[in-house]
């Protein structure tokens, strides 16, 4: 049977490829979706120009067939009265319409609603009077402000030919903004809108905003103008279907007050005017991205798994240096890096646990305090007590944000971190930083130990023993001695019971020194079979005195093994601390060899 093991590396393994076809897979889609809706977006705006067409060419031939009924009344009559009535008639039930009038070879206008049985001054300045006109085709006037009714107005002008063999002119103003009310309907996405621009005079006619009316159209420059109209000519000559397939030849990209805009149009109305119908391509984006907020969500969903790697690769990264490094000051430098990395702080303090004086020491500002003191919270009466210094109680006294990082070994607390004035944001990033920081002050204390104890004995080695003087120097601690302690005679001890026996009187001598002196005490191995110690005494009596008893406590203590056994005497020389750790060492030496030189198992003070 198979068994198929949900390990890590299979994750790991498809994790890549997944994540590849993830975003391949949003990549297509988006650009289908982009593809279909400015697709569908081009279509909407062309179904909308074809209805716009079809409109403005019904419109025209109503026109058109009002003009030849009200041309044929009066064409064979003459009657006036009758074509003002059946012209105001029409006029009444069609508001688009705002005047009709006669034009007559004498000049004389005849016109309804506003100018009646006028003689015009001069037709022939009028907008809508063209001399060159013939019977079939009606005259479609540019635009103008018709003076009476003050609109916006196209005029249709037919030639009449009269039974009596005269002409006359048939006049019927349009009222644009009228004629563009239902065309104001046709939206294309949110905000396109259909427009038309006399290709003549390459004004626009028809807009959405009144505003704009009779100004220069932006999207359709004087050439593009020319162009557009030789192109439908062209079509026209070779009896071209003029509802062909949407091409990208009729689309005009242009931008208006910032923002990008595209173009349909149609040159092919009895009007001669060029018909758009336009769209922003920002909402083409805009309902992509609405259809698109799957993928988004998909897409944000990597975006913040990409995050969640990038910082985990950058804290295990630091975590690296951070446990690599052994130095105290490497180490402290490395978690700030690393910590900076992760929440903002202002500073940072590191108290690490001393094991030999098993206290917790804060090495920047020189501190010593007990695991009470560095786990809970810090008080006034505590920051007295402690002689916390500035700049330590502004940033950890209680009231600031601080974060407090125990750490600990084997459930031992071995250091506390705090990060002041900052605010935990994450406490899975947080616990894996306290984890490198762990490790490493783990690694520091185990150099530490192999570098400053004594193998043998476990007592300190010379290293550390000038560390710990040159620190008690330089804190000027008062009522400090050191002694050296020197096994009598154990070159006899070696030659009488061998150099194992003497390896074990010397790890008796380090246990008695360990009973004799307590763990404020550095005890030390000088090397060979000499001692040092370096001790607190309240005077030099004292002093005297604990050597004393130790150099008694050694006299009066057998060292047995199996079948040997033999006493023991040491010798000691001791001084008060000095301004130096040589001098303090010759002094201490010096009083040894004086102890010596006086039949040995004596405690000499140095003078
Ligand atoms: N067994 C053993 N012997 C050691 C060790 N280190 C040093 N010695 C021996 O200790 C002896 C020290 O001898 P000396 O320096 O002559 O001093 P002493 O015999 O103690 O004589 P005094 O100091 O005058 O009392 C030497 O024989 C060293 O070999 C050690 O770790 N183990």
């Amino acid at each position: 049977m198979l068994h198929l093991k949900l390990q890590p590396k299979l994750f790991i393994s498809i994790i890549y490829p997944l994540l590849a076809l993830i975003v391949i897979s949003l990549m297509y889609v988006g650009y289908s979706d982009y593809k279909y809706i400015k697709t569908n977006t081009y279509q909407q705006a062309k179904n909308n120009l074809d209805i716009a067409n079809e409109y403005l060419d019904q419109h025209l031939n109503a026109v058109n067939n009002q003009l030849f009924l009200l041309g044929e009344t009066y064409r064979y009559n003459y009657n006036l009265t009758d074509f003002l009535l059946s012209a105001q008639y029409i006029l009444d039930n069609e508001n688009k319409y705002l005047e009709i009038g006669l034009l007559t070879e004498k000049d004389e206008y005849y016109a309804t609603n506003y100018v009646y049985n006028t003689y015009a001054a001069d037709n022939r300045s009028r907008v809508w009077f063209n001399e060159k006109m013939n019977y079939d085709t009606p005259f479609i006037s540019p635009l103008y402000r018709s003076e009476q009714t003050q609109k916006w107005t196209v005029a249709i002008v037919r030639l009449l030919n009269l039974s009596n063999g005269k002409t006359a002119r048939l006049v019927l103003e349009l009222d644009i903004l009228g004629l563009y009310d239902k065309l104001s309907l046709l939206k294309t996405l949110m905000n396109g809108y259909v427009y038309a621009v006399d290709s003549k005079t390459g004004q626009i006619v028809m807009h959405p905003d009144p505003s704009r009316i009779s100004t220069q159209s932006i999207s359709l420059s004087p050439i593009e103008i020319k162009r557009i109209v030789s192109n439908a000519q062209l079509k026209k000559d070779v009896n071209e279907e003029p509802n062909s397939e949407l091409t990208t030849k009729n689309i005009i990209n242009y931008s208006y007050q910032d923002q990008t805009k595209f173009s349909i149009y149609q040159a092919d109305n009895q009007l001669g005017w060029i018909l758009l119908s336009n769209s922003n391509n920002a909402d083409m984006k805009y309902k992509v991205f609405n259809i698109g907020v799957v993928s988004f969500v998909l897409l944000a969903m990597i975006g913040v798994l990409s995050m969640i790697y990038f910082i985990s690769n950058r804290v295990h990264s630091k975590g690296q240096v951070l446990s690599g490094s052994t130095r105290l000051e490497d180490i402290y430098l490395a978690l700030s890096q690393m910590a900076s990395e992760l929440t903002h702080f202002d500073n940072m303090f590191f108290i690490i646990y001393n094991p030999y004086n098993r206290h917790f020491e804060e090495p920047v500002n020189n501190l010593s305090f007990n695991a009470d003191d560095v786990l809970t919270e810090i008080t006034q009466d505590k920051v007295e007590a402690l002689k916390i210094p500035a700049p330590l109680i502004t940033d950890i006294f209680p009231h600031q944000t601080c974060i407090r990082i125990p750490l600990y070994n084997k459930g031992e607390l071995i250091g506390v971190i705090y990060l002041t004035n900052s605010n935990l944001k994450s406490l899975h990033f947080m616990n894996i930083f306290r984890n490198y920081a762990q490790s490493a002050l783990i690694n520091m204390l185990l150099t530490q130990k192999i570098r400053s104890e004594d193998s043998m004995t476990q007592l300190m080695n010379k290293v550390y023993l000038r560390q710990q003087m040159g620190t008690q120097i330089r804190c000027k601690t008062p009522d400090t001695y050191l002694a050296m302690i020197d096994i009598d005679d154990f070159k006899l001890i070696n030659d009488h019971f061998g150099h194992l026996f003497g390896d074990r009187v010397i790890i008796k001598t380090a246990d008695m020194l360990r009973h004799y002196f307590n763990h404020r005490a550095v005890t030390s191995r000088y090397g060979g079979e000499e001692f040092a110690v370096l001790f607190y005494a309240v005077d030099e009596q004292q002093a005297y005195q604990k050597l004393e008893e130790f150099r008694y406590g050694i006299e009066t203590t057998a060292i047995k093994s199996e079948l040997k056994q033999c006493d023991l005497t040491v010798s000691i020389g001791f001084s008060a601390l000095r301004d130096s750790i040589d001098k303090t060492i010759y002094d201490a030496d010096r009083a040894l060899y004086l102890a010596k030189n006086n039949n040995k198992n004596k405690v000499y003070q140095s003078v």
